[in-house]
């Protein structure tokens, strides 16, 4: 996952939510920050500088692979979730098309991981980044760290290819559409 030599630094959208704000859900009933999805993961990310964001991740019982530790799929979609999230800053709908997770140490169950994530290169469609979970804090241990390729879609990869009723629903809900539209750089 090296971009190629030619590529790009990521660039910051004019109207991207400052550091510090939280960048809130894409869609209400996401797995990894849907607010309406009583066994997601709740992750809440907050704008950083440039293109990057954080994010924190209670490791719940109910998110256990082994007695007492954290699920190694649960985190690699806690990464991905926050590497995601970074569309919001590009104003760019993007899907992840390849993720690569290095598990460090054990995560225990009570843990409370801050990542972190960030773009570092964009290669036309292609958007290159890189995430890290911290145990405790943003100066902690790495428990895990990840690098993922997201590609830019249009909204229409999800009214194509989603089922037609989540998709009916999410295009009567106003507020889905507005977050939809927050995404694109030519709404
Ligand atoms: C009002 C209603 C609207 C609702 C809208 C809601 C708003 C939503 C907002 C924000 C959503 C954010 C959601 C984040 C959620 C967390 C992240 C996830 O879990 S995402 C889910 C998991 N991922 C997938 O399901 C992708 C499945 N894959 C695909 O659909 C396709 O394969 C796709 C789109 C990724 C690429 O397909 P192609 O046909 O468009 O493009 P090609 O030509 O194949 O690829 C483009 C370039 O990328 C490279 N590429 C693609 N996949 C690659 C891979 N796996 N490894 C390496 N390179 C890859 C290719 O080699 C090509 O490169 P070269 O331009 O030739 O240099």
């Amino acid at each position: 996952m090296t971009p190629p030599p030619g590529a790009a630094g990521a660039v910051r959208h004019p109207d991207a939510p400052a550091p510090g704000e939280l960048l809130g859900s894409h869609y209400e009933k996401c797995f990894g920050c849907g607010g309406g999805q009583a066994h997601g993961l709740h992750l809440e990310a907050r704008a950083g500088e440039g293109v990057a964001v954080t994010a924190e991740f209670t490791v719940r019982p109910v998110h256990q692979g082994a007695p007492g530790l954290a699920h190694g799929g649960v985190l690699s979609t806690a990464l991905d979730e926050t590497m995601g999230s970074l569309g919001w800053l590009m104003h760019t709908i993007m899907v992840t098309g390849r993720l690569e997770t290095d598990f460090v140490r054990p995560v225990p169950v009570g843990t409370v991981l801050r990542l972190g994530a960030e773009v570092t290169a964009v290669d036309g469609r292609k958007v290159f980044t890189r995430a890290t979970g911290r145990i405790g804090g943003p100066d902690g241990p790495v428990a895990v760290r990840a690098e993922a390729l997201f590609i830019k879609v249009n909204v229409s990869h999800f009214t194509e290819h989603g089922r037609d009723e989540e998709i009916e629903a999410a295009m009567a809900d106003p507020d889905q559409v507005r977050r939809a539209r927050a995404f694109e750089v030519n709404p």
